[in-house]
């Protein structure tokens, strides 16, 4: 009795298992149909994360249109793109324009880039940049520049394109924020409030577009090991580096690819990492869940996450804390 009992449950097990693989498989396999011969455009696509959402995007066999300012970066990284196409009757394109100028020059050229290339399916905004520093110490012009290249260019890029998506009634929307959407970091209150707005905007959108059949994917990346990254490096305090990195570093690929897989699975915050997705729990607010078992996580965890941040918090300030011991001690050694 017991063997046959035995010979049931594992033959029940394996059935189970099939079924689920079979069901996995075709999802993935349906999601990456879903992009095949579409167009998907990718602001800032011409280096770091954005090129590796274009690169995902192309390997999967859609049509790829990259946009940013710099024409060299954006020819180079276009034949990087061409060189992972998955069929020779892809159509990839380049469109050099600043998202954050002339309104109707953004309009005009995308209007021109779905006339030749075809409706949009997903559409990536990822432009964007981090210029650290304290308050004080950053300028007025950096100010302008990160929220120029940050927010407008989200906002104008984002509008270019959003009644034409509605209309067609289906596509997908991105919108890269940052884990600085979610938590003020030292060295980072400008950016952080240019992230923080997007995070505001993303949600507004995804009310605005659920009922014409888009959906909006808010992007939180932590650090990441970009062109971008290496730049920011050069002003950054310390306290912001020693802050940032206990949410880890990641490869763009990593990112990109992530990126692209919960926008194709319709989640709302895409989040990489064990902060990461920590923090999409315990920083839900009204944002919309896509999945039951994410609401049943921030049901349940919510408040007792709020002990861990405080922990965090904690240890936040003895960085802070140290960092500047350090420096007046570096300078009264100096005097
Ligand atoms: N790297 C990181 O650690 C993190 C990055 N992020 C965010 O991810 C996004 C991409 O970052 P990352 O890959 O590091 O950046 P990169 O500097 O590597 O790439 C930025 C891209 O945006 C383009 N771009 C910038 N401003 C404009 C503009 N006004 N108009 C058109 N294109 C523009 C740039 O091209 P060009 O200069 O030629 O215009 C470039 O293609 C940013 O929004 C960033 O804030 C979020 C969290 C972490
Ligand atoms: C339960 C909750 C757990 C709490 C974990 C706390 C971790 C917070 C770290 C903040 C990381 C900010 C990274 C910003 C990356 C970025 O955008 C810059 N590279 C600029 O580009």
């Amino acid at each position: 009795m017991d063997h046959i009992m035995f010979a049931l449950i594992t033959s029940g097990i394996l059935a189970l298992s099939f079924v689920l693989a079979t069901i996995l498989k075709y999802k993935f396999t349906a999601k990456k149909k879903c992009l095949l011969g579409r167009h998907v455009m990718v602001t800032g696509g011409s280096s770091g994360i954005g090129k590796c959402i274009a690169l995902e995007a192309a390997k999967i066999g859609a049509n790829v249109t990259i946009v940013a300012r710099n024409k060299n970066r954006l020819r180079s990284a276009l034949e990087e793109i061409k060189g992972q196409c998955l069929n020779n009757d892809q159509k990839f394109n380049y469109l050099s324009v600043d998202l954050a100028g002339d309104y109707n020059v953004v309009k005009t050229t995308f209007n021109n880039a779905v006339d030749d290339m075809g409706p949009l399916c997903l559409f990536v905004n990822c432009a964007g940049l981090a210029i650290c520093g304290t308050l004080e110490d950053i300028s007025i012009n950096d100010i302008m520049k990160m929220i120029n290249n940050n927010l407008i260019s989200t906002i104008q890029a984002t509008k270019a394109i959003v009644n034409e998506m509605k209309q067609n009634g289906y596509g997908s929307i991105v919108i890269t924020s940052s884990l600085a959407s979610f938590c003020g970091v030292y060295g980072l209150s400008v950016y952080s409030a240019t992230k923080f707005a997007l995070r505001g905007f993303a949600e507004a959108l995804s009310m605005e577009t659920k009922n014409f059949g888009l959906k909006v994917t808010l992007a939180l990346p932590p650090d990441t090991d970009t062109p971008g990254y290496a730049n920011e490096l050069k002003d950054k305090p310390l306290e912001t580096l020693l802050i940032s990195e206990t949410a880890k570093l990641f490869t763009p690929e990593e990112v990109g690819r992530k990126i692209l897989q919960d926008t194709l699975d319709g989640c709302f915050f895409s989040a990489i990492g064990f902060e990461g997705h920590l923090m999409t729990i315990s920083c839900s607010g009204m944002a919309p869940f896509t999945s039951y078992l994410e609401l049943i996580c921030q049901v349940f965890c919510t408040g007792i996450m709020r002990l861990i941040i405080v922990y965090y918090q904690s240890t936040f300030d003895k960085i802070i804390k140290k960092c500047k011991l350090d420096r007046e001690q570096l300078k009264n050694n100096k005097t």
